[in-house]
């Protein structure tokens, strides 16, 4: 055998990547004793939803007034305790959907509504005339700070770019004080808008420049927040550049650090988590990640992940297809089937060597459960799950799914679950190539439903109740069994091609005894394995049993189902022979 020593070289391509420059030669930070990759999240940030700005600005069709309030009403019971509610000065509508929360009472004193305005006189008014009536309010500040953003789209110097954050930031105050009184517990959200491309220290000095107008202090808070407008790098440069900020900005106790990654690069999630060990308060974000391009940073990813790490996220996701159902009305898109927690396909497993290792996980579990250890108690542990889909309301029923890919482990996981029976080992194996065999022929996935029908027809074959032709040579009739003595003595009635056949046997106990009975009639038979178990408990109770038989040097399976045990166990016998006999 030949094994690999060196692989052949990659191809280059064509792409013209030569326009392109690695970030940190264009935006460098150096931060040699960075603390970040020895920290743990041990809480919850605080967390804004800008699903109403942020997300709403970005979709095809903006949200109308009644999904803008139902996604708000959402948001408010799932725990949200900052929401931003729009750019009241964008439009009528955008002011008349503030005004709406105002006039319906629709903000409970424990939330903080924000609205985002630019750094221009009319618009800040307009803005905070938005407010008034709110318990709390928070406007939020922005001005784009990056070197592009300064050349090319606003064509300031830097002084210029500076002086626009502080007299937004004096414009914010001054109405704020003609305009909201006492009843509006008034905050203030200061963004450098696409922070990360712009040079850290500048970074640094505008919002030092906008504190000294806004004087934070003792219940005095000001939010600085360090967008990743467009994510450019990976994300630890983003957590170097938290650290960074949160390290030197001043009044740091009075600062809330607060970030607002974008998906761009698709790692929207890890800089959110990085930025948090970097030392930042607080994340803005989108449920499922919507927002402009590939989107704000998924808040509903980061607030599970850290539910999986023990640690209680403060947001309510007992109900995520509810959370999903409402996300998608109102954004009228779709969250698709691979995504984190919520997608369709996100607890279910096709492949077989998973689904068997989903099957053994669950079966320690229950037993440990058994032992009356509770489900809050008992670590979570279960391959290829790293949650309990209980958890979030989604049910076990389609953690396996089978299609051409899955094993014995899936099939026995479905048959258990949907159809309460617990195959042997062997007949697992056994019937899984049956199932391969079918999945072959008819391609796709095979539901439960699918799936008892193709075991009916296998194993259950003079059962016609599962809409099946029945099948089998063999169909049992009247049994009765006595005990002699020591030995069981048994009469049966069989139907041979529908001819009436009457058996008489001995043997040491009634499946012995039905055996003699069927060699009397020439068929070389013997039990290899038998077990058996109830279906159901009550009244109407029945039992399954698996007989494991070799017949006429054949090895196979038979199935029987009845409300009798005895009954049920001739019927595997008869199943095994009939199907030997197929
Ligand atoms: C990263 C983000 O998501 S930021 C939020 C983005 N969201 C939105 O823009 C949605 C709401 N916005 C709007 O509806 C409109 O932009 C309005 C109503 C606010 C303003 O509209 P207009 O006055 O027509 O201006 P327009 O949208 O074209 O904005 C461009 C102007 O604003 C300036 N500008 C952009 N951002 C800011 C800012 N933060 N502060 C001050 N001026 C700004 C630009 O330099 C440009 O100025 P110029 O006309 O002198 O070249
Ligand atoms: C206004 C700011 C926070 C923003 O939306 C962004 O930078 O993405």
């Amino acid at each position: 055998m030949k094994t690999t020593g060196s692989v052949p070289a990659q191809q280059s391509t064509a792409m013209p990547r030569g326009k392109y420059r690695p970030f940190l030669d264009v935006n460098p930070i150096s931060l040699p004793d960075r603390q970040w990759p020895n920290n743990r999240i041990v809480k919850a940030p605080r967390w804004l939803s800008t699903d109403l700005r942020d997300g709403n600005q970005a979709l095809v069709e903006p949200m109308d007034p009644a999904r803008k309030r139902k996604l708000f009403d959402q948001l408010v019971n799932m725990g949200f305790q900052e929401i931003e509610i729009g750019f009241p000065a964008a439009s009528q509508t955008d002011f008349d959907f503030v005004r709406s929360l105002v006039d319906d009472d629709a903000v409970p004193e424990n939330v903080t509504i924000s609205v985002l305005t630019q750094s221009r006189p009319e618009i800040i008014e307009r803005t905070v005339e938005s407010l008034v009536g709110f318990p709390r309010a928070t406007v939020h500040l922005y001005n784009a700070t990056a070197p592009v953003f300064r050349d090319i789209v606003f064509g300031n110097n830097w002084e210029q770019t500076v002086d626009l954050a502080v007299s937004g930031t004096r414009e914010v105050m001054a109405q704020a004080e003609k305009r909201l009184g006492d009843e509006t517990i008034f905050g203030f959200e200061y963004s450098p808008e696409v922070f990360i491309d712009t040079e850290i220290d500048r970074a640094l000095e505008i919002c030092d420049a906008v504190m000294g107008i806004w004087q934070p202090g003792d219940d005095r808070e000001i939010i600085l927040n360090l967008p990743g407008t467009i994510e450019r790098a990976t994300p630890n440069v983003y957590a170097d550049q938290i650290e960074y900020m949160s390290r030197h900005l001043p009044h740091r106790d009075h600062v809330v650090v607060s970030v607002h990654p974008h998906n761009d690069r698709g790692t929207g999630v890890a800089a959110a988590e990085l930025a948090l060990l970097a030392g930042a308060d607080r994340v803005e974000g989108c449920l499922f990640g919507q927002g402009e391009r590939t989107g704000n940073v998924d808040l509903v990813t980061v607030a599970l992940n850290l539910y999986t790490q023990g640690v209680d996220p403060q947001l309510d996701f007992s109900d995520i297809d509810q959370v999903r159902g409402v996300v998608e009305y109102c954004t009228q898109m779709k969250v698709p089937e691979r995504t984190p927690y919520a997608g369709d396909l996100v607890y279910t497993s096709f492949s077989g060597s998973h689904q068997d290792a989903i099957k053994k996980g669950f079966a320690v579990r229950d037993a440990q459960l058994a032992k009356g250890i509770s489900d809050n108690e008992l670590a979570w542990n279960i391959p290829y799950l790293p949650i309990d889909p209980h958890d979030v309301g989604r049910t076990y029923e389609a953690v396996v799914r089978v299609n051409s890919q899955s094993g014995k482990g899936g099939i026995a996981y479905l048959m258990s679950n949907a159809h309460s029976l617990e195959l042997p080992r062997r007949l697992q194996v056994e019937f899984s190539r049956l199932v391969q065999r079918y999945t072959d022929a008819h391609g796709g996935e095979i539901d439960a439903d699918t799936l008892w029908k193709v075991f009916a027809d296998a194993y259950l074959p003079a059962s016609a109740a599962h809409g099946l032709e029945p099948w089998g040579r063999f169909q049992l009739g009247s049994t009765s069994v006595r005990a002699d003595g020591d030995v069981a003595v048994l009469e049966a009635e069989l139907f041979d091609r529908g001819q009436r056949v009457k058996l008489q046997a001995k043997g040491n106990g009634p499946v012995d005894a039905f055996v003699h009975a069927l060699t009397e009639l020439g068929f070389d038979m013997a039990v290899r394995d038998y077990s058996e178990h109830a279906l159901s408990r009550g009244k109407d109770a029945e039992a399954a049993s698996y007989i494991e038989a070799e017949i006429d040097g054949q090895i196979v399976w038979g199935v029987g189902i009845d409300a009798s045990i005895a009954r049920a166990t001739y019927k595997a016998v008869i199943s095994a022979l009939n199907r030997a006999l197929r």
